[in-house]
């Protein structure tokens, strides 16, 4: 196990270039299995995350060339259903997304269960709703799902949630079956269109994208192409934190402004503020750190929501930020039971935070916090402690940071060519 010892309180300051989207790189690496013909992936990032899903590739029998640190060439031509190790399911959530391609290629497969990060029950209902209105049995026993089809028929499908993750296995599905695909009520985050948009490079037919109604006429197959992945607009905002909370002032290029609408105006609501010059960002040091009362000065609130709504891998963030502004903030996340419980860490650093529920907390700010014992409980609780960490006064010593570690490429390097005092030992 590994661990950050991080002596806080040291703006930051300089340049950095966000990696590629994790939530991006693992549907598009199960994209890969679609086409017998080669693919070239760009900037996947060099994470937990991408490293499990590579090796449950490669037990399906694709060939994986790696062209420099964060390139690939994929060859998908001999795909072979096969065992797959159960611990290696489990690591991450993404595994599941091996059912869409697969079922369009191989019309049979067994899938244990999948994993991820642990804020809460993860259902899969919705992929197997979905697939069965495709024509897929779906059957889960013996601790592993078993699907089959014999011909894919397009089919009008309306999720009973916005999943992203069953968006992308129902996209990856339909991609091949007869006829038109409809599906409503489909998740439209960034990594759900620029799956698509790399479909649709590959000879897909995929209509109305960024809408929660895509359409796909079904193809006959794939050819292969080259693809870059897009910057991970979750680390940018997790950088553009750490800069407000020690009081610094960073430049991010590439930093993919045209997703950061709305996460723009929330964070304003928290007095933080950035400029843009193109796709760059700059967030001066001095931030008003007011929190915005609503209308009649009632206390505001943070809610989250499926795109383009404020993503809710983006709460535990926001709390961090919130614990330096000045004024009382309530923060609502009805999606994950368990995405507030490190506010007690944050407590015990000083914050004023009170849990209402599993789902609520109310922040009041700003409050100095001091180093403390840390631990990462999920990826996102995880990078937000760093934020806390770096804003605190003295050491803290965080745990368990392979959970970061799943989806920040390098973090402690990126914080320390920052300024940050950081260092990553294990135990
Ligand atoms: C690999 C990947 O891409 N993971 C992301 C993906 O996970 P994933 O696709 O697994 O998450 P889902 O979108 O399926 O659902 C997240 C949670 O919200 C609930 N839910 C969701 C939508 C809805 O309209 N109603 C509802 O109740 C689900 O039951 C579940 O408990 O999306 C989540 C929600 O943005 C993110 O936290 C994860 O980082
Ligand atoms: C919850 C997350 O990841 P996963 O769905 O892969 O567990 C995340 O990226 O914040």
């Amino acid at each position: 196990m590994e661990k950050f010892i991080i002596n806080g309180g040291i703006p930051l300051s300089g340049e950095l270039t966000p990696s590629g989207n994790k939530n991006a790189a693992l549907p598009l690496l199960a994209a890969t299995l679609l086409t017998a013909e080669p693919i070239i992936l760009h900037n996947v990032p060099n994470i937990l995350d991408v490293k499990a899903m590579l090796q449950l590739l490669i037990s399906l029998n694709v060939k994986i060339e790696q062209l420099n640190p964060t390139s690939y060439k994929f060859d998908a031509s001999d795909v072979r259903p096969a065992n797959l190790d159960p611990d290696l399911c489990r690591k991450i959530r993404a595994s599941i997304l091996l059912a869409g391609p697969l079922i369009s290629r191989v019309g049979e497969l067994y899938l244990p269960p999948p994993g991820g990060d642990i804020i809460g029950r993860r259902r899969v209902d919705t992929h197997c709703l979905a697939f069965s209105r495709l024509g897929v049995k779906t059957n889960y026993a013996d601790n592993r799902f078993h699907f089959s089809s014999k011909a894919l028929k397009g089919a009008d499908i309306l999720l009973d949630e916005a999943s992203v993750t069953a968006t992308e296995n129902t996209i990856m599905a339909s991609i091949f079956a007869e006829g038109e695909t409809t599906i409503r009520n489909a998740a439209s985050e960034p990594h759900i269109q620029e799956l698509c948009q790399f479909l649709n490079m590959l000879g897909a037919d995929i209509s109305n994208i960024g809408s929660n109604t895509l359409k796909i006429t079904g193809v006959k197959d794939l050819h292969g192409g080259e693809f870059s992945i897009g910057p991970d607009y979750l680390e940018v905002v997790s950088f553009i934190g750490a800069a407000v909370v020690t009081g610094g002032s960073i430049r991010i290029r590439n930093a993919g402004v045209k997703h950061l609408d709305m996460i723009h105006l929330v964070m304003n609501r928290l007095g933080v503020d950035w400029e843009t010059n193109g796709d760059d960002i700059f967030v001066p040091q001095n931030q008003k750190l007011v929190i915005e009362p609503d209308l009649g000065n009632a206390i505001p609130e943070i809610s989250v929501m499926p795109w383009p709504a404020f993503p809710t891998d983006l709460m535990s963030i926001s709390i961090v930020i919130a614990t330096q502004s000045k004024g009382s903030i309530l923060f609502h996340d009805w999606m994950y039971p368990s995405r507030m419980f490190f506010t007690d860490k944050l407590v015990s650093m000083g914050a004023q935070i009170v849990l209402c529920d599993p789902h609520r907390c109310i922040v009041q700010g700003p409050t100095p916090l001091s180093g403390a014992p840390l631990e990462s409980p999920d990826i996102r609780a995880g990078m937000a402690l760093v934020l806390a960490a770096l804003s605190a006064r003295g050491k803290s010593v965080l745990r368990n940071v392979a959970q970061i570690d799943r989806g920040y490429q390098e973090v402690d390097l990126k914080l320390k060519r920052l300024g940050a005092d950081i260092e990553r030992l294990s135990d």
